[in-house]
């Protein structure tokens, strides 16, 4: 049960703003990178996504914890989060799914959070001054503030920080197929996967090989998978050498690949080109993308803080061949897609596997699934075997 007295909280940021606010969730305190997230909806999902690990985010809608915690609604085993931050948390949860309070389950969990600060404010300040390192404490005690902000500037910094190994399954896993028969075997490397992705590429009569994040091209080819899917995983895509290693052995062998945010990033650094932080990144369920090619717009699920220096305009020449911006983000035309055109392979920033948020991209899955199709008539007839 939580309790009705409230504790003192502040939220300290490297610059030294500070807010002061409600103990929310477990009392101590921790750091992270302070991120704001647009969604309305989808709080479960979000404190569990292992992209968010090493964050402190802070939601934008004022009211959170409405519907309180279920036990479908995780994305992951446990809250990966490094500090969550609400303005006004609900009393009362009421759904017909939920079994306890967001609170006392971020209490359980040892999550430090706050709550009754100026979220607003906060989220502007990021804005303009970009996303830059936190702490939250309650407690502090009558200590002045200073020693606080002395811990946050000694906290780790996100640029440079190899987190996908810390978050990735340790021994790899299987995720069948959905009906009878697999129809394609896919090796995902998991850099930090949420459960919705193996389970939209099943639903497709994909088996799903989820594999440690440091396999290698070697191991992730001895499976003989018809793609390879990268995940989405938190911390600087520059560090993560070993997986654009192992993507640059399958690229060479013709296997279908699909990356997926920290996949993205990591296909673009397979190809040659760089990532680098964007000022306060796209996160939320509510970000809008252009398809280059059709004109169409999806809202999309998104979650990044770091994105890749590809050309906007017409084909760049690789190692791999021509390589297109496929997808670009219409608040700030920052680049959301890349699709090879000389070997199979593309991928998107943002989340087509959603959870939370709008389904729109969903259909980048069924292009996988036929890609993986196309290339195994293509190898079948090259080979004159059957189709
Ligand atoms: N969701 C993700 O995969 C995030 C990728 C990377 N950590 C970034 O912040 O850009």
């Amino acid at each position: 049960m939580s309790t009705l007295t409230s504790t003192r909280a502040v939220l300290m940021l490297e610059d030294g703003r500070s807010f002061t606010g409600e103990a929310y969730g477990a009392l101590g305190e921790t750091f992270g990178e302070a991120v704001f997230s647009t969604g309305m909806t989808g709080y479960q999902e979000t404190i569990s996504d292992p992209s968010f690990h090493g964050q402190i985010v802070i939601m934008t809608a004022p009211h959170i914890g409405n519907t309180g915690v279920n036990d479908e609604d995780y994305e992951s085993e446990r809250i990966q989060v490094a500090g969550f931050v609400v303005r006004d948390p609900a009393r009362r949860p009421s759904n017909w799914r939920s079994r306890g309070r967001l609170d006392d389950e971020l209490a359980a969990a040892g999550i430090v959070g706050i709550s009754g600060i100026d979220t607003r404010a906060l989220t502007r300040h990021l804005r303009e001054r970009g996303a830059m390192r936190c702490g939250i404490s309650s407690v502090l005690g009558e200590e002045e503030p200073a020693g606080l902000l002395e811990r946050v500037r000694r906290s780790p910094e996100m640029v440079g920080a190899d987190l996908a190994p810390l978050v990735s399954t340790t021994e790899p896993y299987v995720v069948p197929a959905a009906g009878d028969a697999a129809l394609f075997t896919v090796a995902a490397l998991d850099l930090g996967i949420k459960r919705a992705t193996p389970a939209a590429l099943a639903a497709l009569g994909c088996e799903v090989r989820v594999l440690p994040a440091r396999t290698t091209g070697e191991e992730l080819l001895a499976l003989n998978p018809d793609g390879v899917f990268l995940s989405n995983g938190p911390g600087d895509p520059a560090t993560a050498d070993y997986a654009v290693d192992a993507l640059r052995t399958v690229l060479r062998a013709g296997v279908p690949v699909f990356g997926i945010c920290f996949g993205h990033q990591v296909l673009a650094r397979a190809l040659g080109f760089d990532t680098y932080k964007l000022t306060y990144g796209h996160r939320g369920v509510n970000q809008p993308v252009g398809d280059v090619a059709t004109g169409r717009i999806a809202v999309t699920s998104q979650n990044h803080g770091f994105a890749v220096r590809v050309p906007r305009d017409g084909a760049a020449d690789t190692e791999f061949g021509r390589v297109v911006a496929s997808h670009i983000g219409l608040n700030d035309d920052v680049v959301e897609g890349l699709e090879c055109l000389d070997v199979p392979a593309f991928s998107v920033q943002f989340h087509p596997e959603a959870a939370p948020g709008p389904h729109d991209a969903a259909p980048l899955f069924e292009r996988f699934r036929d890609l993986m199709a196309d290339t195994r008539r293509a190898r079948a007839a090259a080979s004159g075997g059957e189709s």
